[in-house]
């Protein structure tokens, strides 16, 4: 949630594409609970568009059916929700039709004027990436951004498909809004643990000496899921894991770690410290790609006793396709924080489990005083536990009880969502929108970086389209994965390669008091 203390001003929320797949499963959710945990702390009005005909008694009802599906928090009907519901408008128009734009100012002008709002408007694009230059200049030229109050553009993913189609979109949209005022959404930025992980580096004494070259190991961060293409294939097979995840959630999830302090918890100093991650993250050659990067494909497989599809069967997927539904690469972060430090991330569609996590792995002391049982030590790990348990694990060697000295693993955890369901991050991310805090959305200067990151490695993969590599579904990935840490002397920590979750296979069992129960 947000960094800044502000107070929340009224305003008109426009949503493009409320008829969509994403306003259902999220963003309407996101409201509901917003407004039920008391978190809208202000008077609002929303009106949905889409080309779909539809009366707001339909759209309302659409509403409902949406939260009762998809909300964290159940619908509680009567007053509360009538008063809810009664907040909701829908204007069917075709966004590339600019002259329909003139009955949505009608109907934005007719709420401020009912309910007396300010004119303060935000505008979410949960729409093709494609119309959203379009629409960004049908609100300027229809006065719908000129307003007394403030306005804000809401951006989904993802921005671009290349650098050069990333700055187009950008000029597009700057010619309406200024960057202030444009709210790039990166999902993961709203999740709990990845907002998290700021405030344990920088709130507490005993990480931030050891957050170095000369202390840590290597990083890991991956970001596993079972699910395969499912219905997005139109989309998939185009954009490839490359693009649908490195390019933003894992990169974000790189420079939240080994960012430096900000001077300040102000939006630009974060994101200014961000921005330095970014410069100093190495870009590979098109040479280089290969021995740095690795792709992969889902071949048919085996998960809990079902069988699943190779990739290329899946319903809607190009049958010759060379998508990539697995990424794996090490990352080199050229400063004097971060220099030697290997920094992989890996994530993949079909693999054994969903779990995003990140794997601090400490160097070892200089010189070996116990074993454990196989004659070897584990290193000391800091797991931040992001997806889908929150927390955090610290893993220590400790004497075993009794006479025979045994020294084992053992873990130290935090459990961030045991006790209360954490909020979505997309309630996260629309209560800081609304706020005006912008730090948990991506600036231009971070995506633009992200781009030049990502853009040889695609145009090696076009040129060699032979680098793809096959792992079966339901496994963690292609075996040139785990090559590239065990080259190095290194394992992946979540998913090693025997399959297991080696992290947690040996530590012992949390112990409680006689009688005690858990
Ligand atoms: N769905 C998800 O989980 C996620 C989606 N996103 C992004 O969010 C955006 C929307 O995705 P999603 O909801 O899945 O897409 P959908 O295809 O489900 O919805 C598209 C929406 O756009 C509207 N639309 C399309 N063309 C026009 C037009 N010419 N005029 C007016 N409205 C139009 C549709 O309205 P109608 O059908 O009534 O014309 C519909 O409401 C995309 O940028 C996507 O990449 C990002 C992350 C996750
Ligand atoms: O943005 C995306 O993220 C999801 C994974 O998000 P999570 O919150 O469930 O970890 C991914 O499935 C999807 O392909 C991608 O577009």
């Amino acid at each position: 949630m947000s960094t800044q203390q502000e107070s929340m001003q009224p305003f008109v929320f426009v949503i493009f594409g409320a008829t969509g797949d994403l306003a259902k499963r999220k963003l309407f959710p996101a409201i509901y609970s917003l407004y039920r945990d008391g978190h809208l702390t202000t008077d609002f009005a929303v009106i949905g568009v889409g080309r779909t005909k539809m009366d707001n008694t339909q759209f309302r009802v659409s509403v409902k059916e949406s939260i009762n599906e998809f909300s964290r928090l159940s619908l509680r009907e009567g007053e509360e929700w009538d008063r809810f519901a009664a907040r909701f408008d829908y204007i069917t128009l075709d966004i590339k039709d600019a002259d329909a734009y003139a009955s949505l100012l009608s109907a934005v002008e007719a709420r401020e004027r009912e309910m007396n709002l300010p004119g303060n408007r935000m505008f979410y694009l949960a729409i093709a990436p494609q119309l959203f230059g379009q629409v960004a200049d049908s609100l300027k030229q229809s006065g719908l951004t000129n307003t007394v109050g403030w306005k804000r553009l809401v951006v989904e993913k993802p921005f671009g498909h290349d650098y050069t189609s990333a700055k187009e979109l950008n000029e597009e949209i700057k010619r309406s809004f200024t960057e202030e005022e444009i709210y790039r959404i990166d999902h993961y930025l709203g999740k709990e643990m990845v907002q998290n992980i700021q405030v344990i580096r920088f709130a507490n004494s005993m990480f931030e000496p050891l957050w170095n070259n000369r202390h840590i190991d290597n990083i890991q961060i991956t970001a596993s899921e079972t699910v395969g293409v499912e219905d997005r294939a139109s989309y998939y097979d185009d954009a490839g894991a490359l693009l649908d995840m490195v390019q933003n959630h894992m990169l974000q999830m790189v420079m939240m770690v080994c960012m430096e302090p900000p001077s300040r918890l102000k939006t630009e100093a974060i994101r200014d410290e961000k921005v330095k991650v970014m410069r100093a993250l190495r870009r590979y050659s098109e040479e280089e790609v290969d021995t740095y990067v690795v792709r992969g494909q889902y071949t048919e497989g085996k998960s809990k006793g079902s069988s699943l599809v190779g990739y290329r069967e899946e319903p809607n997927v190009n049958p010759a396709s060379t998508t990539e539904t697995f990424v794996a690469a090490r990352l080199f972060i050229d400063n004097f924080r971060w220099a030697e430090v290997p920094i992989y991330i890996r994530t993949g569609k079909r693999m054994p489990e969903k779990v995003t996590e990140i794997v601090i792995q400490f160097k070892e002391l200089p010189k070996r005083l116990y074993f454990n049982k196989n004659n070897d030590l584990i290193p000391n790990l800091l797991i931040f536990r992001i997806n889908p348990n929150e927390g955090i694990t610290l893993l220590l060697n400790a004497k075993k009880q009794g006479a025979d000295s045994q020294v084992v693993p053992i873990g130290m955890e935090y459990c961030n969502d045991c006790e209360d369901t954490s909020p979505e991050a997309y309630e996260s991310l629309l209560h800081d929108a609304i706020l005006g805090d912008s730090t948990f959305f991506t600036r231009w200067d971070e995506v633009s970086l992200a781009w030049k990151f990502i853009d040889p490695i695609r145009r090696a993969w076009d040129r060699e389209p032979h680098s793809l590599t096959e792992y079966e579904a339901g496994t963690w990935g292609p075996a040139e994965s785990h090559e590239l840490l065990r080259r190095e002397g290194k394992r992946w920590w979540t998913g090693g390669d025997d399959g297991e979750r080696e992290t947690f296979k040996a530590v012992e069992q949390p112990k409680y008091r006689k009688g005690e129960t858990r």
